[in-house]
């Protein structure tokens, strides 16, 4: 059973048609059951962020509809949105996007204030996740005093403090170093396997692909290919390299 499904996305940015518009998704379907672990990957340009704003809810497609969890995302508006994308997503950014004025632990919490749970839950949450994450140490730190990996670690946590369905990821490892990206990509692995969560990550990052389950390769906005995960971590790597070759070679800049 999905949990989200994407039918006949198409996207045109500027007025159909027009001389200077541009069509950044053609008509793309994709469907995810829970529990998935995807990589989203392509050239620059095919459409990656478009397609993860647009499954986000944060653009609307010209075209097409997004549901998630038998909600018409792509219909939703205003107050209804934000609610539902609060509730049932949780986002992770390239740059962290936490709040300097507060600590580790505000920021895990900060979704569960909006939605006003009480302290005792809030708590009881942000020593689960930071336990999880192994950042339980520095939960009263703020996030100039720590590093990127851990920074981002704190930022996964967020993400989850609402128990959302599905976690969003844009580039999770484009600022870090190789040790912080490999703990990163293995806190998305307990994600999806202890809490069963469903993991959507765009990437260009092919080490951080292969901890996926499935990696679908975008290309002039439709789905070119997709490949699943079948033997170790280290052979699908092989795997989507060698498939990436498929687009062309050194001429696609992923
Ligand atoms: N706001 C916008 N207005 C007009 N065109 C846009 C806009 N955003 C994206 N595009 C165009 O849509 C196409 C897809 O862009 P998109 O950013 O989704 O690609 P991408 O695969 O995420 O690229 P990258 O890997 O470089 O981030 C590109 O041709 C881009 O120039």
């Amino acid at each position: 059973m999905p949990i989200l499904e994407a039918g006949n996305i198409v996207k045109v940015y500027g007025e159909s048609g027009q001389e200077h518009s541009t069509t950044a998704l053609k008509g793309l379907d994709l469907s995810i059951n829970k529990g998935d672990f995807i990589a989203i990957m392509g050239p620059s340009g095919s459409g990656k962020s478009t397609l993860l704003n647009i499954l986000s809810g944060m653009d609307q497609p010209t075209s097409g509809v997004v549901t998630i969890k038998d909600e018409k995302i792509s219909e939703l508006k205003g107050d209804d949105l934000a609610l539902f994308r609060r509730r049932e997503l949780g986002f992770i950014f390239q740059d962290f996007n936490l709040l300097d004025s507060l600590t580790v632990k505000e920021n895990i919490i900060l979704p569960m204030v909006l939605e006003g749970k009480s302290a005792d839950e809030m708590d009881k949450r942000a020593v689960y996740l930071s336990g999880l994450f192994g950042i339980e140490s520095i939960l009263n730190q703020y996030p100039y005093q720590i590093s990127g990996g851990q920074q981002q670690r704190t930022a996964v946590s967020r993400a989850l403090v609402n128990e959302p369905g599905i976690i969003l990821a844009d580039e999770p490892t484009g600022n870090l170093d190789s040790s912080s990206s490999a703990a990163i990509m293995e806190c998305f692995e307990k994600v999806v396997e202890e809490l069963s969560t469903t993991v959507i990550l765009v990437t260009h990052d092919v080490f951080a692909a292969s901890y996926s389950q499935r990696v679908v390769f975008l290309q002039d906005g439709a789905i070119h290919s997709s490949i699943q995960k079948q033997g170790s971590r280290e052979s699908f790597l092989k795997q989507i390299i060698d498939h990436q070759r498929t687009f062309g070679g050194a001429s696609h800049v992923f």
